[in-house]
């Protein structure tokens, strides 16, 4: 059975086919800059040599059609034919609460992720557009959606509510959801496996950290508490979003600045984080080597990420009474071994003691990085949501027969 995997975002679509009688990816890729011109199409065969193309690709349609001529291309594809795809399988960010798991795709599924618009307009919008494109290049394949907020459906009611009148809960919805779920799920498993032990006795801290950044608090394999709010915004400082802030300073800078909504909202989303800090990048690599060679702002947005990350590990070890389990995670959590070190060493309080040496070897594996006296295993486990989304959809689309 081969699945097809799609990440659409507003302006890009990752893809990745998985042959799944052994879970192997069989080809992925990435089209950019969708709906602007010189949009780039990159994509890579397994075994094969990675190819570019540059073309004006206006909408989703054609970035899938695109695609799938790559998929079946004679010099760089891996199929015969596009009928071997057997499902595809779409990232959805916001399930909001009427999605606990993945779902096959039906009428009443896309009209209830059209009616969460509103909770996602940066992310929901996209999913929907990567989804119509499939089902016009795609009619007759099962499709499926598997969604970031899903695994956080068990969060208790202390945790997700917010301190703001019950009423905009029960009209509008407001509440925290949280997102990367996929991540969290799949990396807190994949830790328990690697400890060879059970998940139901481990309080696991999972630190997705990537351009987007949330941590989850994992108690008898379940969410009980994570830092994404109603939307991606909350919480940690990432790329290009604030995350926690004062909500009064939301009024008081449109008051100030004479913002619109949409105006404060590109703002927080897309002009504040590292880049907002560091006056120079969204990318962790760059305030690195900014800090390396001592540029102040680049050093000062390094802290000021790093600080807000280990207060949360504090919060969810207080929210857990304890922590067994520090899991790092994603492009920075996987990557980047001065954030992991610049972490755990104020975290020695809670008996964390890293071995530097063990942190500074890369791998593609999940891997111990706490030293054999430290009280918390501190892992690095590649994160993989694209695989968790070909299981779902597998699985799914299995139950239909
Ligand atoms: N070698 C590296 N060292 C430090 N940070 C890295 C490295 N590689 C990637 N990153 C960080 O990871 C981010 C991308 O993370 P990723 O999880 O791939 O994000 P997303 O899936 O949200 O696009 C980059 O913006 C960068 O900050
Ligand atoms: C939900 C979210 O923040 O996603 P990403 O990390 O892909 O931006
Ligand atoms: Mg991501």
């Amino acid at each position: 059975m081969k699945v097809l995997v799609i990440n659409a975002g507003s302006s890009s679509l990752k893809y990745q086919l998985y042959d799944m009688t052994d879970e192997s990816v069989l080809a992925k890729g990435l089209v950019e800059r969708i709906g602007m011109d010189s949009s780039i199409l990159t994509h890579k065969p397994t075994g094969k040599e990675e190819v570019t193309e540059v073309s004006d690709i206006l909408e989703h349609t054609t970035a899938i059609r695109k695609v799938l001529e790559k998929l079946v291309d004679k010099e760089h594809g891996v199929l015969a034919s596009i009928e071997e795809i057997d499902a595809v399988g779409h990232r959805v960010v916001h399930g909001g609460e009427a999605f606990k798991g993945s779902a096959l795709i039906t009428g009443e599924a896309k009209s209830e992720i059209r009616r969460l618009f509103d909770l996602a307009p940066l992310h929901n919008p996209a999913c929907m557009m990567g989804i119509q494109a499939a089902e016009a290049n795609l009619p007759n394949v099962p499709q499926t959606v598997v969604f970031d907020t899903a695994f956080h459906q068990t969060m208790p009611e202390k945790a997700y509510l917010y301190a703001i009148p019950k009423v905009l809960y029960k009209k509008h919805k407001v509440r925290r959801y949280g997102f990367h779920g996929t991540s969290h799920e799949y990396v807190s498993k994949t830790a328990a496996e690697f400890l060879e032990r059970k998940i139901e006795d481990l309080k696991i801290i999972t630190c997705h950290i990537g351009n987007g950044a949330s941590l989850t608090a994992v108690m008898d394999g379940v969410s009980v508490d994570t830092s994404m709010g109603m939307t991606p915004l909350e919480g940690l400082i990432m790329g290009t979003r604030s995350g926690d802030l004062d909500p009064a300073i939301v009024p008081f800078v449109m008051n100030k600045e004479e913002l619109t909504i949409n105006e404060v909202n590109s703002m927080l989303n897309k002009h504040s984080g590292l880049l907002a800090i560091s006056g120079s990048s969204s990318d962790m690599r760059d305030i690195t080597d900014g800090m390396a060679e001592g540029e102040p702002n680049a050093t000062l947005a390094f802290e000021m990420y790093e600080y807000r990350l280990r207060k949360y590990i504090g919060s969810y070890a207080a929210a857990m009474n304890g922590v067994d389990v520090i899991v790092f995670t994603a492009g920075v959590g996987e990557n980047s071994a001065i954030v992991r070190e610049k972490v755990c060493e104020n975290l020695t309080y809670l008996g964390v003691e890293i071995d530097k040496e063990l942190n500074k070897i890369r791998s593609g594996d999940p891997r111990r990085i706490s030293t054999p006296n430290s009280k918390v295993e501190v892992l690095v486990v590649p994160t993989n949501e694209e695989l968790v989304i070909a299981r779902d959809t597998l699985r799914i689309v299995q139950e239909m027969k």
